[in-house]
């Protein structure tokens, strides 16, 4: 498993804004959406492509658009859902795919209750957005997940990852990646650790009530 830690001043100012108890919905929800599109750089460097020829005013170029299939954005929601926009920016053509995971507070364990996701993955590459890796059963799931239905190339962009969540996926996804499946995690920080109740620490708290209010 791949993980690259995005090393930037404007990504770290960003995500200190983030963080504060202070920053309101409207703001939380703006500053996810600039940090994905940052972060989506770095996530969409191996990218598929194949060559083009387009004819300028002058001569012909040389160039590269997109390979087929397309790439799949998935949003894990409900947090994920508030990165979405700030990857299709940068990745217009991609289809969108959505997988509705929440963690059992006590158990801190995943489930899935919704997805809308292509039967057949075949050969597509997906990028998957979660905010908060925390134990990493969320990720975890929704790789296998899209896995399971053919996928052969998977990054997920988080804004923050626990230290423990991800020697978890290290452990849990040795085997796909052994299998010819690579994954990569690219973050805006590895932050301290997790606290007794599954929460990152220092991190932002709840993703999800940040960006939408607290969930009933
Ligand atoms: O790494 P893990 O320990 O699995 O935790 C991370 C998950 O927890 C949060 O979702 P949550 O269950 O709060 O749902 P929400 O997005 O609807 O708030 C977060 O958005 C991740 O999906
Ligand atoms: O710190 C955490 C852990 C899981 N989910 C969140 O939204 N925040
Ligand atoms: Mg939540």
């Amino acid at each position: 498993m791949r993980i690259h830690v995005a090393d930037h001043p404007l990504i770290a100012h960003k995500l200190t804004v983030l963080r504060d108890a202070g920053t309101d919905s409207p703001t939380f929800r703006l500053l996810t959406d600039e940090l994905v599109t940052l972060l989506a750089y770095e996530a969409t460097r191996h990218v598929r492509t194949e060559p083009v020829t387009v004819t300028t005013p002058v001569a012909e170029a040389e160039g590269i658009k997109l390979a087929a299939p397309k790439p799949l954005v998935v949003p894990i929601l409900r947090a994920g859902l508030g990165m979405l926009e700030g990857m299709v920016r940068l990745l217009p053509t991609a289809e969108v795919g959505f997988l509705g995971m929440v963690r059992d507070e006590n158990t801190l364990k995943a489930s899935t209750y919704a997805q809308r996701i292509p039967e057949d993955l075949s050969g597509r590459q997906c990028y998957v957005l979660d905010p908060m890796l925390a134990t990493g059963g969320t990720l975890a799931d929704s790789v296998r997940f899209l896995v399971e239905r053919g996928a052969d190339h998977i990054t997920a962009v988080c804004l923050l990852a626990a230290p423990e969540g991800l020697r978890f996926l290290e452990r849990e996804l040795a085997e796909l990646e052994s299998e010819g499946v690579p994954v990569t995690i690219v973050t805006a920080a590895v932050d301290d650790h997790l606290n007794e109740h599954g929460f990152i620490v220092p991190g932002l708290g709840d993703a999800g009530d940040r960006l939408y209010g607290i969930a009933g």
